[in-house]
């Protein structure tokens, strides 16, 4: 057995919540419920790891070849995942799951993976929903996860500078509590945040709730030690330098195949002494936008800076149930014809500027309990996710960034596109990181699931919205490549920059054991 949680994969957690009795009448009215999925009990084939390269590993850290540990380490979370784990769609199941418990065991581990031709996927919370998990060996013949639920360190705190070395492996509430206990934190809270791990921010370049006043996690880096199948890399070594290119950023968003993350070095921030939410309604999805648009321009976008199109916020207050009407009265006698719900959050950022750059703008105030209720709720979607599956529903997200001009195009676009492949799908969008330029758009799509073939049913979607997403903007704002995003990525980065990433792989490993089948 491996020495780490056992890793649940089919659920979020391993208590479902089941949906409140509105939530679901109103979900069989407007979305319409589907067939429970007949769950089919999933085996792990035998490991085709061979006993030398067993006995070769087991003398470096911890080794599990157990069935329980190499399928909750099979794949990541999307939706696609998680038909896989219910039986449906072929799952890849890693031969064995490796546990090192520091860097220099990481190193090691990959020198015997170099040795015995074995293909590595680095596994931290295993929370993607790209497919930047799943255990492909690619021409391997064996493949293992390098868990590194081992290295949950905090290495060092430089209080007067503001910078604390994190070991890759702690999950986003356990870095919060070590820095806690010193009276800091990094402020990166994904939504993912309760199970994803400080290597895998790193590796995907992760965006938190918070981004516009903490930054994306890239913006956090200072410097990061890569265990490489050549050897130790460590990047980055002051505040600020000119010397050549960042090479950082090679690995920030390299995904597991150039290296393994085991530390990272990042910039942290004395803990808010209190934080502020409020709930703001905008007549209609374009003057949200424009608000936005404005706040990002001016420099005063509070740290959450959310805005739900019609459809998201009809649908956030349909599952508030009956305390929702009062709202919707009072929108009605205030005007409002299409609410589009605004949240907002000051943690670190000044909460004065924020409000004097909506002065004079047609916004209705819900007050703090709005914003309280969006906070409370912020890491429900994966609970709820589960209780949609189980009621038959096919719900998954997607997500892009592009420029203010393109902005409506392009949800317009990404709409028609899951609509042209679905039928009639919920499309809810919204705006969750704002930059002077533009903003990520965030689709979530709810449609009674295929019985007959929910995997066809949503790959075909998958691709006609990728699709549109590739013509406008960029194909993940935070959600990385993996191997779902591949077909995309060319055309985005163009022939010499898939190129200058194969030579970066050449250099750093030259057999190509590391995450084969993802982001090149
Ligand atoms: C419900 C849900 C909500 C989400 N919300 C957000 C969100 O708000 N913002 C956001 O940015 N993302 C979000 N995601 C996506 C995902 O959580 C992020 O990509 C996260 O950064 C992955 O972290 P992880 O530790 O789970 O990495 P994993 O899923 O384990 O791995 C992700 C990729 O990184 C590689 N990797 C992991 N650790 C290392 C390491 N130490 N060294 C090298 N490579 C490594 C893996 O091989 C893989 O390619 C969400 C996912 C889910 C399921």
């Amino acid at each position: 057995m491996c020495n780490t949680v056992a890793v649940t994969r089919a659920r979020w957690t391993t208590e479902t919540t089941p949906l409140p009795p509105h939530a679901l009448a109103w979900l069989s009215r407007r979305v319409g419920l589907g067939e429970p999925l007949p769950e089919v009990p999933v085996e792990a084939p035998a490991p085709a790891l061979s006993a030398d390269a067993f006995t070769a590993l087991e003398a470096v850290c911890a080794v599990s070849v157990e069935p329980s540990d190499r399928l909750g380490r099979a794949g990541g979370l999307s939706y696609l995942d998680l038909l896989r784990h219910r039986g449906h769609g072929s799952l890849a199941v890693p031969d064995a799951v490796v546990l090192p418990a520091s860097p220099a065991e990481v190193v090691e581990v990959l020198q015997v993976c170099v040795e015995h031709d074995i293909a590595v996927v680095p596994f931290g919370g295993g929370t993607s929903v790209v497919g930047g998990v799943e255990a492909l060996r690619g021409s391997k013949s064996a493949v293992v996860a390098l868990d590194l639920a081992g290295l949950e360190a905090l290495v060092s705190l430089d209080p007067v500078s503001r910078v604390a070395v994190l070991q890759a492996g702690l999950t986003g509430p356990e870095a919060e509590r070590l820095l806690g206990e010193h009276g800091f934190t990094l402020g990166h809270v994904p939504q993912s945040f309760e199970r994803a791990t400080i290597g895998g921010f790193a590796a995907t370049r992760s965006a938190g709730q918070a981004s516009s006043g903490y930054g994306r996690f890239e913006d956090l880096v200072e410097s990061v030690r890569v265990a490489t199948p050549v050897g130790e890399w460590v990047v980055g070594a002051a505040p600020a330098s000119a010397a050549g290119p960042d090479l950082k950023q090679l690995v920030l968003g390299s995904e597991g195949l150039f290296g393994v993350i085991t530390e990272v070095s990042v910039r942290v921030r004395p803990k808010p002494y209190g934080s502020r939410y409020e709930g703001f309604v905008v007549d209609g999805w374009e003057a949200g936008v424009e608000l936005v648009r404005t706040l990002a321009q001016d420099g005063a976008l509070a740290d959450v800076t959310r805005l739900s199109d019609v459809d998201e916020t009809e649908v956030a207050l349909a599952l508030a149930g009956p305390r929702a009407d009062v709202v919707r009265k009072y929108l009605r006698l205030r005007g409002v014809r299409q609410p589009c719900l605004v949240i907002l959050g000051w943690e670190c950022r000044s909460r004065s500027a924020t409000m004097s750059s909506l002065s004079g703008k047609k916004v209705v105030r819900l007050g703090r309990a709005m914003g309280a209720s969006w906070l409370h709720g912020r890491f429900n979607g994966p609970r709820q996710r589960d209780a949609l599956l189980d009621a038959g529903v096919c719900v998954e997200t997607l997500e892009t960034a592009t420029r203010w001009s393109g902005v409506s195009q392009m949800r317009d676009a990404v709409r028609a596109a899951l609509v042209a492949e679905l039928g009639s799908p919920v499309v809810m969008c919204h705006i969750s990181h704002a930059y002077e330029t533009g903003a990520s758009l965030y689709f979530t799509v709810l449609v009674p699931r295929d019985l007959a073939d929910p995997v066809g049913q949503w790959e075909r979607a998958k691709v006609a919205a990728s699709g549109a997403i590739s013509r406008l903007g960029t194909i993940t704002h935070h959600h990385a490549v993996g191997r779902d995003h591949l077909p995309w990525l060319e055309g985005e980065i163009g022939t010499i920059g898939v190129d200058v990433l194969r030579a970066v792989k050449a250099r750093l490993d030259p057999t190509g054991i590391l995450n084969p089948g993802k982001l090149v």
